[in-house]
């Protein structure tokens, strides 16, 4: 079974890696002013080219520093695909074939897969559902996670022990020094994707996909992962992409939401707003049916904090 950090790597970063390793580029070039977008996708369109058509037809958002996006819609909307295009990982046929994805100031189509190493993990990573498939089960996952250490910011074997602990207090995982030493049967799907979340976060990337990766967990560990999210949002500027086919997820996190159906965006702005001023049926549609999971709390809340705003005012 591959190892963590091979998955982490996919296929590209492995062909590549050695590119890397012989030109020693890897590093990575941040916007010198810290509110410039780190993410900039520009009417993006995708399509399956051995089937011949479109299937993405045309998405645009761009994330800041600590910006959360949304992304909702339903099974097949092309949530996914749009997410492994920032992420230079299209399944085989599927191409970008319109508008433009900028990552850190980089225009994505000229990348080499030796840039693409150097970005990948350092600039943008992701989170995505079932944990456990990103694991390997007979190693210890500290392990796993001080190798991606090792591999992506050349820590020694002795630092990058040390750094995977601190990575797993980040993702307050209590008891982080016997975490590092148990393996993936052992813990529970709340821990192992915060375990993943760790492994995702090792190399501080400015962007994080976090795609389906709290689906499989119960509504209580749910809300944790999504505090996590938050936490890390706020106290180290990181921007995040959050997918979710759960509007009451989005809701919870992201400022600005895009609503995708078959593989186009019915409606797009500020989460609020969307939420408040639904104005595409289909947005109607999966607001009440999220309802009963919270999004009624989410808009009661925000009634609430919009009423004392006015207070404040007068
Ligand atoms: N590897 C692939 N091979 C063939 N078709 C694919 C592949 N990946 C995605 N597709 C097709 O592209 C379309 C969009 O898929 P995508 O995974 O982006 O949807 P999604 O909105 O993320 O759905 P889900 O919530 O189920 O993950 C779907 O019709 C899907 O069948």
């Amino acid at each position: 079974m591959a190892t963590l950090s091979e998955k982490v790597l996919t296929e590209a970063e492995k062909d590549s890696r050695t590119e890397a390793e012989e030109t020693g580029n890897t590093e990575h070039v941040h916007p010198a002013d810290a509110s410039a977008p780190v993410l900039s996708v520009r009417d993006v369109r995708i399509s399956d080219q051995a089937a011949g058509h479109e299937i993405v037809h045309g998405v645009s958002f761009t994330l800041t520093p600590g910006k959360a996006v949304g992304i909702v819609g339903e099974s097949g909307s092309g949530k996914t695909l749009t997410c492994r295009a920032a992420l230079g990982i299209l399944p085989a046929h599927f191409e970008v074939t319109g508008g433009s994805i900028e990552l850190d100031g980089n225009d994505i189509s000229a990348l080499t897969p030796a840039r693409w190493t150097a970005l990948r993990g350092a600039t943008i990573s992701a989170v995505f559902q079932d944990p456990a498939s990103y694991l390997n089960p007979s190693i210890r996952v500290g392990a796993q996670i001080a190798e991606v250490v090792r591999v992506k910011k050349g820590l020694k074997r002795r630092e990058a022990h040390r750094r995977a602990i601190e990575l797993l207090r980040a993702v307050h995982l209590r008891d982080p020094e016997l975490v590092y030493g148990q393996y993936t049967y052992e813990l529970s799907g709340g821990m192992l994707q915060r375990v993943l979340i760790a492994a995702a976060i090792a190399a501080d990337p400015r962007i994080l996909i976090a795609d389906e990766a709290t689906t499989a967990l119960d509504v209580t560990v749910q809300a944790e992962i999504l505090d996590l999210l938050a936490d890390l949002r706020e106290r180290t500027g990181l921007a995040l992409v959050l997918v979710s086919h759960d509007l009451a997820v989005v809701a919870q996190l992201c400022d600005e939401v895009l609503v995708m159906r078959q593989g186009e965006v019915v409606e797009q702005g500020p989460t609020r707003e969307v939420l408040h001023h639904p104005r595409h049926e289909y947005t109607r549609l999966l607001i009440a049916e999220h309802e009963q999971y919270g999004l009624d709390k989410f808009l009661a809340v925000e009634a609430a904090k919009a009423a004392a705003a006015v207070e404040e005012d007068a």
